[in-house]
């Protein structure tokens, strides 16, 4: 016990815990310093697909603060309803509901907007937030490359099956969950679906691309409904996002690479105000077709500018997931 206590009064010791606490301020202090704070938007009808953790979580919990009607749109619904316990206990807002939603199957997908139009008549903000990176190859229920199927299909068809009730509401916002990540990628115009050759990597970024050439089509084809639609890169964000990553399936790779990254890394709090920035500042009520980091205008690849590339995408969409809008 004495030996505990002499290794505790140890100046090293001493050192390296204030270092620690030092880097945690600094760390706080530089995410934190960039972000806005909202007044309550009561009212406001608002879906936020996979929100049962990281930053989709995050997003519902700052959301039911400022008094919103959410909608938590999971695929695990058991996980989702212990999410929605804890945020209800913390924030008293009773207007927090769990509902199934797998954007891994058209047919799940329908049936949600199907139950969601039969409960409410309006929607404010659709989040598109859910996501899969980096796993190995596996087909959506309609055998759709799993990233692009849920990362972009599924939340193609979930927003256009709910664009009449956004128009009815508007203004009314969509919020598209991208990443950085769109710039290392390209659309794979001979090989969309990862047929003849697949790169975990490469299908992640061509996702995250799609997410931000469909924001600019949609924008474009939603012009003048007053209803806006702008993408987003959340930042690095310490989340569970990482899961199909073989470095982080083994207990020492994920203690070295967490340590490593952890002073770079934002906590899902700070990674979701740029979502919250895209869904309520009052400055953005005109902004369409955009891309945020950190709460702030960023330029897209050029990739992402391609038109020709966006309608592609477009048409493809529209005939993967049995739709023409
Ligand atoms: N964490 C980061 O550093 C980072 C960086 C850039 C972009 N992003 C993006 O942010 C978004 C949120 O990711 P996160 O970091 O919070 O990760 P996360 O893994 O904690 O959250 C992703 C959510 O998506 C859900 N999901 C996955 N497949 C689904 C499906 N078929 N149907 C319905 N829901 C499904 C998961 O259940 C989970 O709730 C993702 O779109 C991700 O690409 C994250």
């Amino acid at each position: 016990m004495g030996c505990f206590f002499d290794c505790l009064m140890c100046p090293c010791v001493a050192w390296v815990a204030a270092f620690g606490v030092g880097i945690y301020f600094l760390r706080e202090y530089m995410q934190g310093g960039k972000f806005k704070k909202y007044t309550n938007e009561t009212g406001k009808v608002v879906i936020v697909t996979g929100s049962n953790t990281g930053i989709g979580k995050e997003t519902v919990l700052e959301l039911a603060r400022r008094n919103a009607t959410i909608y938590m749109a999971c695929r695990d619904k058991k996980r989702a309803e212990q999410a929605m316990k804890e945020i209800v206990q913390e924030t008293n807002n009773k207007s927090i509901f769990v509902r199934e939603l797998d954007l891994a199957s058209l047919d799940s997908i329908r049936k949600f907007v199907d139950d969601f139009k039969k409960e409410q008549d309006k929607l404010h903000i659709l989040i598109n937030n859910a996501g899969v990176m980096r796993c190995p190859h596996m087909l959506t229920k309609n055998g759709f490359e799993m990233q692009l199927g849920v990362n972009h299909m599924g939340h193609f068809l979930l927003t256009n099956l709910l664009l009449d009730l956004l128009k009815k509401t508007a203004p009314s916002r969509i919020v598209n969950v991208s990443s950085l990540f769109h710039t290392c990628g390209a659309i794979n115009i001979d090989d969309l679906n990862s047929e003849k050759s697949y790169d975990e990597g490469n299908a992640y970024s061509q996702s995250k691309l799609a997410n931000v050439l469909f924001t600019r089509e949609l924008a474009k084809r939603l012009e003048g409904t007053g209803v806006t639609v702008n993408a987003l890169h959340p930042g690095a964000v310490d989340t569970e996002l990482g899961r199909h990553m073989k470095i982080l399936n083994n207990l020492f790779g994920r203690l070295v690479l967490k340590t490593l990254l952890w002073p770079f890394m934002k906590t899902p709090k700070n990674g979701a105000q740029t979502t919250l920035y895209a869904a309520l500042d009052p400055d953005l009520d005109n902004v369409t077709g955009m891309y945020f980091s950190d709460c702030a205008l960023k330029p897209v690849a050029p990739a992402a500018m391609d038109d020709k590339t966006g309608k592609f995408l477009w048409e493809e969409s529209e005939k993967w997931t049995h739709s023409k809008y």
